[in-house]
């Protein structure tokens, strides 16, 4: 099983085969993404094409022949033609601080235009450093200098398995790209939890849809994204069943924990909400990833959804558990799922 990039339908990003069970980096969640809370900060130039393009969900767009007082429209960011020597950069804060695995430079629709060197670097910082802060920074470099082709995404792998929460992308001389993609874990500052219940299924807590049934029209890494779907398209989508089973998800929660709570939202799931749904528990503090013969058990027995509809279920168990199954009857999606609860103490 593998996951697409969130707010699909996308086509899928040539990525690398999983390794020892572990996700492959492309499939990882994209840290930087706008919708994520990410924001370029600053930029040294976006003469041609605003910096904030750069982290926009979703496939760049092109239309030729269109013409702005800026010159032909382009979906990226994309700097002036240099005329003294230097380079072009961008900042980025990460909307969801961690550790990076992957990242994508993607020049598509650039062709006369396109940088034909780029290097990627990160930093961590605390708080809320402003740009002049951050330009101060100790930054590591996570992508050496690189050539790059026009009209490509260009996957980089990156080593390591230190948290992040700045990246700075550096073009040379001067052009355009498209998108920027900062593929890693979440690593979230868990002080800020202080002692309150949270949702443990949250990305931006730590959490990852690990495994699920069908993907076909949209992620199911949506349905743990911040904030409300705007449509169909931001919440997980399968295709419509024929075989008399049953659509499902698998999420590892952010932390183990007793969960209180569940949202499950069938937001804009107007025609194709599930019938039904069921969640179930795992607890595998013992290490491991639970499949499908793992000992699942009950969280909230088989109940009636409606269609588009925020549920509220109070959970009543108090067993911890570190993975939750999402099984949706027979198929249509989800908008989001909440798990309210508290996490176990430590050990
Ligand atoms: N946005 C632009 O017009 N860019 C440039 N030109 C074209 N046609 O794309 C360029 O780099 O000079």
């Amino acid at each position: 099983m593998t996951l697409r990039p969130p707010h699909g339908p996308v086509r899928d990003p040539a990525g690398t085969p999983a390794r020892n069970g572990s996700a492959d980096p492309a499939r990882l969640p994209d840290l930087a993404l706008r919708s994520y809370g990410g924001s370029v900060l600053a930029a040294s130039d976006e003469s041609f094409a605003e910096r904030q393009a750069l982290i926009r969900p979703g496939r760049p767009a092109f239309q030729p022949g269109t013409f702005g007082p800026r010159g032909q429209v382009y979906d990226g960011w994309e700097t002036r033609r240099r005329r003294d020597p230097g380079h072009d950069w961008a900042i980025v804060r990460l909307g969801m601080p961690g550790v990076i695995r992957g990242v994508v430079v993607d020049t598509a629709w650039f062709t006369g235009n396109y940088p034909p060197h780029a290097w990627v670097e990160a930093c961590e910082m605390a708080g809320h450093p402003s740009v002049a802060e951050l330009t101060a920074a100790a930054w590591t470099e996570i992508v050496p200098k690189s050539p790059l082709t026009g009209d490509s995404e260009h996957f980089f792998a990156v080593p390591g398995g230190r948290r992040y929460t700045h990246v700075r992308l550096n073009i040379h001389p001067d052009g355009g790209v498209a998108r920027l993609r900062v593929h890693g874990e979440v690593v979230p500052d868990r002080a800020l939890w202080a002692d309150m219940p949270v949702d443990l299924a949250a990305l931006e807590n730590g959490a990852l849809v690990t495994a699920c049934s069908d993907e076909f029209y949209s992620s199911p890494l949506n349905v743990i994204a911040p904030g409300l779907p705007r449509h169909q398209a931001e919440g997980w989508e399968t295709a419509r069943r024929r075989d008399g089973g049953h659509d499902w998800l698998v999420v590892r929660l952010a932390a183990p924990g007793v969960i209180r709570l569940a949202e499950l939202d069938t937001a804009n799931l107007v025609y194709n909400a599930p019938g039904a749904a069921a969640l179930h528990g795992a607890d595998a503090r013992g290490g491991g990833t639970p499949g499908e013969d793992a000992e699942w058990f009950d969280l909230l027995s088989r109940t009636a959804l409606q269609p588009d509809t925020r549920h509220r279920f109070r959970l009543t168990g108090e067993r911890v558990v570190t993975h939750v199954r999402l099984a949706i009857h027979p198929d249509g999606g989800m908008g989001r799922l909440r798990l309210y609860g508290t996490p176990a103490p430590p050990g």
